[in-house]
């Protein structure tokens, strides 16, 4: 066996699994599955898969995933760099199929970094809604917020959060929240070595306390009727069925929906719970057997590693709303397709319980007043927030710093940043802006809630960052240019990643391109701001001028490998 797996974690496993024990430590002498996942935001399935440059299975439980033959490095083609898909481990698609997210919702992926669920997450909603996403390590939000842009997301807020403070901002504002919690990672051995000695330090006693604080507060962010999904990559019953069991104790407005147990999930095991903390088990008893409809995903059992998923419902608040996913549950219930949907609801014999979750008066006037602001200010957008006509008017600008200290303060210059912002759209680019028009310090960013809800916060992006104030100019970020496709510019370029070109490109080169390559609409002179595609999907800007392309493409964020 590749792993050496410490001796407690197999005396533990030996006993919960008694006869499939030995199944199980055969899992270790496999390597670990390797995925992806393609990035509907940039490209469809079908498009992908015509232009695949690997064998690709399907993953059964992730509509866009697929798995990669061993060997293959992924993370080495251009592809990769245009945003088209994202490398990710296979069980670790299961959480967001199962949080179901539908286009315009509003979702919380509270422990993100660095961001493999996020860009799922944004691909579910395609730029409509709003995805807050935050993770609590400041070091790790940067690979998230960097993920969030390279994979072309519009409507994402970054933070650098605990999830007490975002639950006083957004008080039960969310549909969907996410919590993929840290855990003791035991589900993750056979992929990464370095987790068996990490295992001591991140004890299940410790991660117990971290989740049950996640879990707790992530029931203050959820709107009536939402759902959270649960997961963790780990096999400790303490942080899975057990925690599962004292959260729907301590909350009998939620319940458990059933994950069917189709594409190798087996079913989650409360009389593990029972087996191993007798006194958890007889505290959460009345709940306990509503964790069967959990799901446990084993690497002996199907195509990827060990994780634990969880879908907690919360029962609608009104009448409306309760007949309303009445509706939805019976649906799900007669096994009707629902789309990118597998669970089903189970009426649980509590069902007539009203609801407990409770707005203060305070909350209840404070999300009154936030979402009639929103109105106002998505009026006000709608209004003028063409690209051709003036952005954001009327909107907060101005000096506002970054809550993390990199404002550098408004441009100091007398033209108004707005005007300029908008004169860059006009020439440059045709597309509808959505949300709010934000300005910290000299960057200008759309942002899906607006400057208003994220006082206080420690913000690492507010919404998309479109481009910096400078010199009374308006530099377009990189961010910007990787959420276009080609019909949204004025010019483009496309660069072929057959001929080393977009290689070249991505490596930071100056390119000779003729005029005539310089795709343009109507009236539009080749000089200027290009955007860069390779095999047509946008990577990036560059600065056209006389048959020179002035490559734009950031310098961290280079291709450095040969
Ligand atoms: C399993 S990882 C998340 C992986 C991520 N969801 C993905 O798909 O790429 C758990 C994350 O939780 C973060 N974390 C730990 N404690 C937290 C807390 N109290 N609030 C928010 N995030 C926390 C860790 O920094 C870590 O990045």
């Amino acid at each position: 066996m590749a792993v050496q797996l410490p001796s407690i974690f197999a005396e533990r496993m030996k006993s919960l699994l008694g006869d499939e024990f030995e199944q199980f430590m055969k899992s270790y002498e496999q390597s670990p599955h390797a995925g992806l996942r393609v990035n509907t935001l940039k490209i469809s399935l079908e498009q992908f898969e015509e232009i695949a440059p690997y064998d690709m299975r399907p993953i059964p439980w992730c509509g866009t995933g697929f798995y990669v033959p061993h060997g293959v490095k992924p993370g080495l083609h251009p592809y990769y760099h245009a945003g088209l898909y994202y490398i990710q481990e296979p069980s670790a698609m299961a959480p967001v199929e199962l949080l179901n997210v539908k286009p315009g919702e509003r979702v919380l992926d509270l422990c993100a970094a660095p961001g493999g669920k996020t860009t799922q997450i944004a691909a579910k909603l395609q730029g409509k809604g709003v995805l807050v996403t935050n993770d609590i390590h400041a070091e790790r939000t940067k690979a998230l917020a960097k993920n969030v842009e390279l994979y072309g997301v519009r409507n994402a807020v970054v933070l650098n959060e605990s999830p007490e403070r975002i639950a006083k901002a957004f008080p039960h504002y969310f549909d969907k929240v996410l919590i993929d919690a840290p855990c003791s990672g035991e589900g993750m051995f056979r992929k990464d070595e370095d987790m068996v000695k990490s295992w001591e330090n991140h004890s299940v006693e410790k991660c117990v306390l971290m989740q049950r604080d996640i879990l707790e507060t992530a029931a203050k962010l959820l709107a009536p009727g939402g759902t959270i999904v649960y997961s963790t990559c780990t096999f400790a019953p303490e942080e899975n069925e057990a925690m599962i069991a004292e959260f729907l104790n301590i909350n009998p407005d939620f319940f458990v929906k059933v994950i069917p147990e189709t594409a190798g999930f087996a079913p989650g095991r409360p009389d593990w719970v029972r087996q191993m903390l007798p006194d958890t088990a007889e505290e959460n008893e009345s709940v306990l057997d509503q964790t069967r409809g959990t799901a446990r995903l084993w690497p002996h059992l199907l195509e990827g590693e060990g994780h634990y998923v969880a879908v907690l419902q919360h029962r609608a608040e009104s009448p409306a709303e309760e007949d309303g996913s009445r509706e939805a549950n019976s649906e799900l219930q007669t096994g009707q397709a629902v789309d990118g949907d597998f669970t089903q609801t189970i009426e649980s014999e509590d069902r007539s319980i009203r609801v407990s979750i409770s707005l203060t008066k305070e909350e209840r006037k404070q999300e009154r007043l936030m979402r009639t602001e929103s109105r106002e200010r998505n009026d006000r957008n709608s209004r003028g927030g063409k690209a051709q006509g003036r952005p954001g008017k009327g909107n907060e600008r101005g000096g506002r710093k970054n809550e993390r200290g990199q404002g550098r303060g408004a441009d100091q210059t007398s033209i108004d940043p707005g005007t300029v912002y908008a004169q860059f759209l006009q020439e440059n680019l045709e597309i509808e802006l959505v949300g709010e028009t934000v300005y910290y310090g000299d960057r200008v960013y759309q942002s899906s809630v607006g400057a208003a809800r994220l006082e206080g916060l420690k913000v690492i992006r507010p919404g998309w960052f479109m481009g910096n104030m400078k010199n009374g100019r308006f530099v377009p970020s990189h961010p910007l240019a990787c959420a276009l496709n080609t019909t949204e510019a004025q010019r483009f370029i496309n660069l072929s990643s057959a001929n080393g070109e977009a290689v070249r490109y991505l490596k930071g080169e100056t390119l000779n391109i003729e005029e005539a390559r310089v795709e343009r609409k109507a009236d539009t002179a080749a000089k200027g701001y290009v955007l860069v595609c390779v095999d047509g999907f946008a990577a990036g800007w560059g600065k056209w001028l006389d048959g020179v392309l002035k490559n734009e493409y950031p310098a961290g964020w280079r291709w450095t490998s040969v």
